[in-house]
């Protein structure tokens, strides 16, 4: 994966709102590297000046004017405790400011990470249906969980350990060229060296972060796609195969961070090497030039700590720019998320009547890199009436219904949907999906009450309303049979209700909302023919005047509708009235009479209908 260009932008957006406590937090963490470059010319002074006797002309003019305030050098080494509070104060200084620094950085990280979750969030709410469906959930989660997560350390801990580097190192560099030029030119020769190799294991790093993001998300991936399965892993006796699958990524995955383990390693400890080097290259001529008389004594302990200072931050680039590469897979995996597009309204998008004829318009559709699904698809459904549709397996009767929802844009050149005569390209999203209906083939249930699954699409909504839906989806025996009524629980996925109560309940959450236009994809497959009845009958009764795209395998199901169109492989084989169809030679009367002679479930309706 390449860098991705705009991350400062992407920071920048996630930073709304945290960025004040940020900059308080740098400030603070400035103030307390200028206590800790106090700390060692106090030290100096002591020793030099004030124990030492030595004039005082090579100090800065306003260290000068604050020893005579203090009484001058003499009077300061009869009360040397002056000296210890100095230190002392400069400390609590130090400690103050660190203390609000962490704070502040506390208050700034977890706004920070908050915004970037809600930004995150509902930009992929709004992403289309599309991207959904060629991306891993779990590695979607992944993403929002732990690539937010090293984003936020980046932030909140590197970049503002970077400006505390930078401020270090100038001081410490210009405290001791203030003292001894060569010496400071001594103690800089080995950082070219440092930094280099810093930066040569940069690229290493980066790789090496690339590749173990990746795998963790396709094993978080693995992970959500076997707990949602639970049922198809366990009816298949699945658990040893899909155990060992798991063995066997994470096997991979942990070789990868042991690879990187080895790696950070070995960087760490031959940086630890050239800063040792470092280090003795400042004491060994720190002594020389201190018997020389180049430097004083004062001046030799200060420079050690200066030293000591600038050494950390030098070797803590290493770890910053290996955190660096790190963040820079996080911040880059988030902008993959961030750069995919949402759903947009064209400009002047129309709210037209959505009651209005429905006409499928030489309709030819392929998924992304896939063949032709449907192929020149043309048909009106006359407003309030209802269409039946019947086909084989994967002969795109779901596809067609995701067309006319808009789940998948038609792209230009392939025919074209229309509502009323308004291409429904031109209808702005919300108010096209607001006013149809859709029940799809697997129904999804929140894992929340009855209630609150039922009363998704409508704010508020009465009881009566409610008993409505209830009723009409044949729903009300089921609630009532359940001790804890409209607040049953029901599970992850709803997986505490039967197939058939599943699709009542969808069904129920849809007509809590009454639209013009109302989609049925297989939604009474797990009915038996009664019910099925049932619901139709009330739909009739309750929502007449909308127009009803029923898709079924069943024959009785179809068999009241105003026409049936039948699909095979993606083609308008058949389309009429079903009294017109059930004399014409074809797929519609050869289900009929299987049908007419086979038991009525679904299993075998569906397995007659692909045997056709
Ligand atoms: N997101 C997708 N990406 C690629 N191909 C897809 C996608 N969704 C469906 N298909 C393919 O499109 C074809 C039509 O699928 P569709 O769901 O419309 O069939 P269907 O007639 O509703 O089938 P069924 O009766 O089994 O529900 C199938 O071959 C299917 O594999």
């Amino acid at each position: 994966m390449q860098p991705r260009k705009g991350r400062g932008k992407l920071i920048w957006r996630f930073l709304k709102g945290s960025k004040a406590f940020f900059i308080l937090s740098m400030i603070c963490s400035a103030v307390a590297s200028l206590s800790e470059m106090i700390v060692p010319q106090i030290i100096r002074v002591t020793v030099d000046n004030v124990i030492g006797g030595e004039p005082t002309d090579s100090l800065a003019r306003p260290v000068q004017s604050l020893l005579e305030r203090l009484g001058g050098t003499e009077a300061l080494r009869e009360r040397m405790w002056i000296m210890a509070l100095a230190v002392l104060v400069v400390a609590g200084i130090c400690a103050l400011a660190r203390y609000e620094f962490r704070v502040s950085n506390a208050k700034g990280s977890e706004r920070l990470v908050k915004t970037m979750r809600d930004t995150l969030f509902s930009h992929i709410e709004r992403l289309p249906f599309q991207w959904h469906m060629s991306n891993h959930t779990g590695d979607i989660i992944q993403r929002c969980t732990s690539d937010i997560e090293t984003t936020r350390n980046f932030i909140s801990e590197q970049m503002t350990n970077l400006m505390r580097i930078g401020i270090l190192v100038v001081l410490s560099l210009s405290f001791m060229f203030s003292m001894n030029g060569k010496m400071a030119l001594i103690a800089m020769i080995p950082l070219p060296v440092v930094i280099g190799y810093s930066l040569f294991f940069h690229r290493k790093f980066r790789k090496g972060f690339e590749d173990c993001d990746e795998n963790e998300g396709k094993l978080s991936a693995m992970a959500q796609e076997n707990l949602t399965g639970v049922r198809v892993v366990r009816a298949f006796g699945r658990e040893r195969y899909e155990r060992d699958r798991f063995e066997k990524h994470n096997e991979y995955y942990t070789s990868l961070w042991v690879k990187m383990g080895r790696l950070m390693s070995f960087f760490w400890s031959s940086s630890d090497i050239l800063s040792g080097l470092q280090i003795m290259l400042v004491v060994v001529f720190g002594v020389i030039f201190c018997l020389k008389g180049n430097i004083t004594s004062g001046e030799y302990i200060a420079f050690i700590s200066y030293n000591g200072l600038l050494v950390w931050p030098v070797r803590q680039l290493g770890r910053m720019i290996s955190e660096m590469s790190k963040a820079g897979v996080g911040i880059d995996r988030i902008g993959y998320i961030m750069d995919a597009e949402e759903e947009k309204d064209p400009e002047g998008a129309l709210k037209p009547p959505m009651d209005g004829d429905i006409c499928f318009d030489h309709v030819t559709f392929a998924y992304e890199g896939s063949k032709e699904m449907l192929h020149d698809v043309s048909l009106t459904i006359p407003s309030g009436t209802t269409l039946g549709i019947l086909g084989g397996t994967g002969s795109g009767k779901s596809t067609l219904m995701y067309l006319l929802d808009r789940l998948y844009p038609l792209p230009e050149d392939c025919g074209k949907i229309t509502i009323g005569g308004t291409d429904i390209s031109k209808i702005a999203l919300e108010h096209l999906r607001g006013n149809i209906g859709i029940v799809l083939q697997e129904p999804y249930l929140f894992s929340r009450t009855l209630r609150d699954n039922l009363g998704i699409a409508v704010r508020d909504l009465g009881d009566e309303e409610l008993s409505a839906a209830v009723r009409a989806a044949c729903l009300e025996e089921t609630v009532q049979a359940f001790t804890k009524g409209y607040d049953t629980f029901v599970g992850e996925r709803g997986v505490t209700l039967s197939g058939g109560q599943k699709q009542r309940a969808a069904i129920a959450r849809m007509l809590t909302r009454p639209t013009p236009i109302m989609i049925f994809d297989d939604s009474l497959s797990a009915v038996d023919t009664e019910t099925d009845a049932k619901i139709r009958g009330a739909l009739e009764k309750r929502f007449g005047s909308a127009t009803i795209i029923l898709i079924s395998h069943r024959i009785t199901t179809l068999s009241k509708a105003d026409q049936v169109l039948v699909l095979d492989h993606g083609k308008v084989s058949q389309l009429g009235t079903p009294a017109e169809l059930s004399e014409q030679d074809g797929l519609y009367r050869r289900i009929m009479e299987i049908q007419g002679l086979s038991s009525d479930t679904e299993t075998t309706e569906k397995k007659e209908v692909n045997a056709v």
